[in-house]
């Protein structure tokens, strides 16, 4: 069974009176272990696909199923559970909280994963900061943070709970080539030595590079599906 099946997805977004149709038809499966990019001009529709198979959002029509779930007929809770449990995320705007430190904040995301039982993993949470080259800023907190830093932290905080499917939404956006080629080479650690599952959505050709799979998406639909 593959670990996400997309069966004839459309996602229209309601605009006052009028229809904006994001995602026209979709049909997507992909397996355990795939790491995967995600490409296409601006608008196409790239976050609006890593949202429905992030479950943070619901399709219009058609039907998503992650993890053997089919998130249209879950509730709230059961999405939330989904999320926590099972997906790691490194967003734009990557959602820090601010009070907390770097270390902090990859130290709760561990946490409420292994719901909020326990404290957080001290050598683990240092480690994963340490892979991401932030070693030596466990204490600063986010606005004391670089743009490339907040990002590495957020990178940290969705890799940190080994989660079987991470979704990325352009990950190297403000990262040098350098950091950028230390960060996938630690994804593609995880992906080889825990078949965790890997969508990206970029423009960077060196994450391309990385992939087993190019999807390019263009006005709602997939244009192209090429695995290498
Ligand atoms: N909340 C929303 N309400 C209305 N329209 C939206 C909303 N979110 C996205 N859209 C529209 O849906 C389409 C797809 O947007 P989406 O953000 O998925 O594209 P994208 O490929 O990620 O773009 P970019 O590369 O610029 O981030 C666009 O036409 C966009 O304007």
């Amino acid at each position: 069974m593959p670990l996400i099946n997309l069966k004839n997805v459309k996602k229209i977004y309601q605009q006052g009176e009028i229809e904006v149709p994001a995602l026209r038809g979709i049909d997507l499966e992909i397996e355990a272990a795939e790491f995967s990019t995600v490409f296409g001009p601006s608008g196409s529709g790239k976050t609006t696909l890593l949202n429905l198979i992030g479950a943070l959002d619901k399709p219009t029509t058609g039907q998503i199923k992650i993890n053997g779930s089919t998130i249209n007929e879950m509730d709230k809770n059961g999405l939330a559970t989904l999320r926590r449990n099972h997906i790691g995320f490194i967003f734009q705007s990557y959602n820090l909280i601010p009070v907390l430190s770097a270390y902090e904040n990859v130290e709760f995301a561990l946490r409420i994963s292994k719901g909020g039982k326990d404290q957080g993993d001290s050598e683990k949470v240092e480690s994963i900061l340490d892979k991401v080259g932030l070693g030596d800023m466990l204490t600063r907190k986010p606005n004391e943070l670089s743009g490339g830093q907040k990002q590495r932290v957020a990178i940290a905080r969705a890799l940190v709970k080994e989660p079987k499917l991470v979704l990325a939404d352009e990950p190297t956006a403000n990262l040098d080539s350098k950091t950028s080629q230390e960060v996938l080479d630690l994804m593609l650690k995880m992906n080889q030595e825990l078949d965790t599952t890997f969508i990206f959505s970029t423009h960077d050709p060196l994450v391309m590079e990385y992939a087993d799979r190019l999807l390019e998406i263009k006005d709602g639909n997939i244009s192209k599906d090429e695995r290498r």
